[in-house]
C-alpha cells in the first residue's frame, strides 16, 4: 500500500519506516528542512535501537521517502497518518496545533477519497475537529470530496520502539465508516498474521483507550512510589515488596518499579491532558491529579535524600557524581527527565555535578544554562568512573545496562565518602555495604 506520514519525530519515523519494511511504499513528510535531509541520506536524529538500520534498508530500497512537500506526498497515497507533536498547554491541556495545521494542509490538497488517521495521542473529540479542519478547506475550495477520520494511537516505548511498533500487543483502531475500516484491516494484515490483534472500536473510544493505558501505567507507577515512602518511614524494603505483589498475576511484575519519579514525552503530559479532559467535562479526576502530584514528589525524593543524609549541612562546595540524563535507558530524550529536576536543584543549592549518559550528553546539554558548563558547576564527562573524581557521593538516575553491575570497590576508592544514592534501586544493598559504601535505594 501507498501511505504518507506527516512528522518524523519518535513516532512517524517508526511508523514509516516499519511500514516500509513491511511491503509498504511510504513517504515521510516534515516541515522540519535540515532533518529531512539527513533523513534523505539515512542519518536519523534520534537514539532509538534498531531504527538506523530499517530507515537505511528502506530508502536503499526505494521503499521509504523523504520530503518536506506534503501536496507531493498526498499525490501518491490514500493513507495519510498525522503524527506531529501534541505538547502540553499552559493549562495541561494537549496543543493541537501542530495537528489541526496539518489537517488544514491536507485539506488544501486532498483530490480523491482518502484516510486520515490520527496517530499523535490526540483528545477524545480530535478526530471531529481534524474532519472539520479538512472539510472547511475543501468548502473553501468550493469542492466535495469524500474522506474519512479514524484514530489509530501508538503504544510504543522509546527505546523499544521498533520492536514495539513491529510486535505489537495490539492495535487500536477507531473508526465510524466501513470503508475506513476495510483499508486499516488491509494495513495491519500482516501485523496480525498469527493472533487477530486489530481492535476496532469507536473513533472516540480509540482516542479515550490510549489515554486511559498511559493513565493506567503512571497509576502502578506512583502507587509504588507512594507505597515505598511509606516503606521508608515503616522500615520496610520496598523491593521485597515489589516482588510479593508483582508474583500475584492480577497484579504483574510490569510497571511497578519504584523510583525516583517517571518521565519521558507521553505519561507526564498525557495525565496532565486527561485531567484537564475532565475538568472540561465537569468531573474532578481525583485519583489522576494524584497520580501527576506524587509524581512531582517522587522527582524531589533524591534530592531529599541527599539532604537528609547531611543532616541539613550545606551542600555548597560539594560535588555529586550523577549517573544517567535520559528520561529512560534506550534513548537520549530529556523530556521531563527526573534528571533535570535533580541536577537544578544540586546546583540551586551550590553542589557541583559531574554527570555521565552513554547517548544523552548532546540532547542534556540544551536542558541546562551553557554558564554552568563554563564555570564548572556542571560538566558531562565522557567516562562513568571519572565522574567520582572529588565527588562525595554517586547518584543513579538512569538505570543503563552499563551502570546496573559496576566496580564498587572503584567507586568506594574513587569517591572521597563512599556514598550511593540509587534512584532505581538497582544494586543489593547489602553487597554495596560490604565494600563500606553508605547506601540509599528508594523505599529501602
Ligand atoms: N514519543 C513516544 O514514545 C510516543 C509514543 C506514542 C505516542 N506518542 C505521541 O505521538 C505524537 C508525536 O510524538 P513524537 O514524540 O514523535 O513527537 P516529536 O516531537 O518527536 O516529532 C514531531 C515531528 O513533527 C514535525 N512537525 C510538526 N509540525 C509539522 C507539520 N505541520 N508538518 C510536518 N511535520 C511537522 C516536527 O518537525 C517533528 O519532527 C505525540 O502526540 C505523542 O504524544 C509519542
Ligand atoms: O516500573 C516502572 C516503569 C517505568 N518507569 C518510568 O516511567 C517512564 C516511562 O517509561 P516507559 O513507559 O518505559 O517509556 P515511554 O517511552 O515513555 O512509553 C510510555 O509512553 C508512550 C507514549 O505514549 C506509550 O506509547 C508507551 O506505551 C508507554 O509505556 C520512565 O521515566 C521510566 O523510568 C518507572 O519509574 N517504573
Amino acid at each position: 500500500m501507498r501511505l504518507t506520514v506527516v512528522g518524523t519525530g519518535y513516532v512517524g519515523l517508526v511508523t514509516g519506516a516499519c511500514f516500509a519494511e513491511m511491503g509498504n511504499k511510504v513517504t515521510c513528510v516534515d516541515i522540519d528542512q535540515g532533518k529531512v535531509e539527513r533523513l534523505k541520506q539515512g542519518i536519523i536524529p534520534i537514539y532509538e535501537p534498531g531504527l538506523e538500520e530499517v530507515v537505511q534498508r528502506n530508502v536503499h530500497s526505494g521503499s521509504l521517502s523523504f520530503t518536506t512537500s506534503l501536496p507531493e506526498a498526498m499525490a501518491n497515497s490514500n493513507i495519510y497518518f498525522i503524527a506531529v507533536g501534541t505538547p502540553p498547554g499552559e493549562d495541561g491541556s494537549a496543543d493541537l496545533q501542530y495537528v489541526l495545521a496539518v489537517a488544514r494542509e491536507i485539506g488544501q490538497h486532498l483530490d480523491d477519497y482518502a484516510v486520515i488517521v490520527d496517530k499523535s495521542t490526540v483528545p477524545v473529540g480530535t478526530a471531529d475537529k481534524v474532519r472539520a479542519a479538512v472539510q472547511s478547506e475543501l468548502d473553501a475550495r468550493g469542492v466535495d470530496i469524500d474522506f474519512d477520520v479514524v484514530s489509530n494511537p501508538e503504544f510504543l516505548k522509546e527505546g523499544a520502539a521498533v520492536e514495539d511498533f513491529m510486535r505489537p500487543d495490539r492495535i487500536v483502531v477507531g473508526a465510524d465508516s466501513e470503508p475506513a475500516k476495510k483499508l486499516m484491516a488491509q494495513l495491519y494484515a500482516s501485523f496480525s498474521r498469527n493472533h487477530d490483534k486489530v481492535l476496532f472500536m469507536g473513533v472516540r473510544d480509540a482516542e479515550m483507550t490510549k489515554y486511559a493505558a498511559n493513565a493506567m501505567l503512571a497509576t502502578k507507577i506512583s502507587f509504588m512510589n507512594e507505597v515505598a515512602n511509606l516503606c521508608d518511614r515503616l522500615g520496610v524494603d520496598v523491593e521485597k515488596v515489589r516482588k510479593g505483589i508483582g508474583s500475584d498475576s492480577r497484579i504483574g511484575y510490569h510497571f511497578i518499579y519504584p523510583g525516583c519519579g517517571y518521565g519521558g514525552s507521553c505519561f507526564p503530559k498525557d495525565v496532565k491532558a486527561l485531567v484537564h479532559m475532565s475538568q472540561e467535562a465537569g468531573f474532578e479526576a481525583h485519583l489522576l491529579q494524584a497520580v501527576e502530584a506524587r509524581n512531582q514528589l517522587q522527582k524531589d525524593y533524591l534530592f531529599n535524600r541527599i539532604s537528609e543524609h547531611f543532616g541539613g549541612q550545606s551542600l555548597v562546595g560539594k560535588t555529586f557524581a550523577v549517573w544517567g540524563l535520559a528520561f529512560k535507558p534506550g534513548t537520549d530524550d530529556m523530556r521531563e527527565a527526573p534528571s533535570i529536576k535533580l541536577i537544578n536543584a544540586l546546583i540551586d543549592a551550590g553542589a557541583r555535578v559531574r554527570a555521565h549518559d552513554p547517548v544523552a550528553r548532546d540532547t542534556a546539554r540544551r536542558e541546562f544554562p551553557p554558564v554552568w558548563f563554563e564555570d564548572g558547576r556542571l560538566s558531562f564527562i565522557d567516562d562513568q568512573y571519572d565522574t567520582l573524581t572529588h565527588a562525595e557521593a554517586l547518584v543513579l538516575v538512569t538505570e543503563w545496562k552499563q551502570y546496573r553491575q559496576p566496580e564498587f570497590g572503584e567507586i568506594a576508592a574513587r569517591l572521597t565518602t563512599p556514598l550511593i544514592f540509587d534512584g532505581r534501586n538497582q544494586y543489593e544493598p547489602a553487597l554495596v555495604r560490604e565494600q563500606g559504601i553508605t547506601y540509599y535505594g528508594v523505599g529501602r
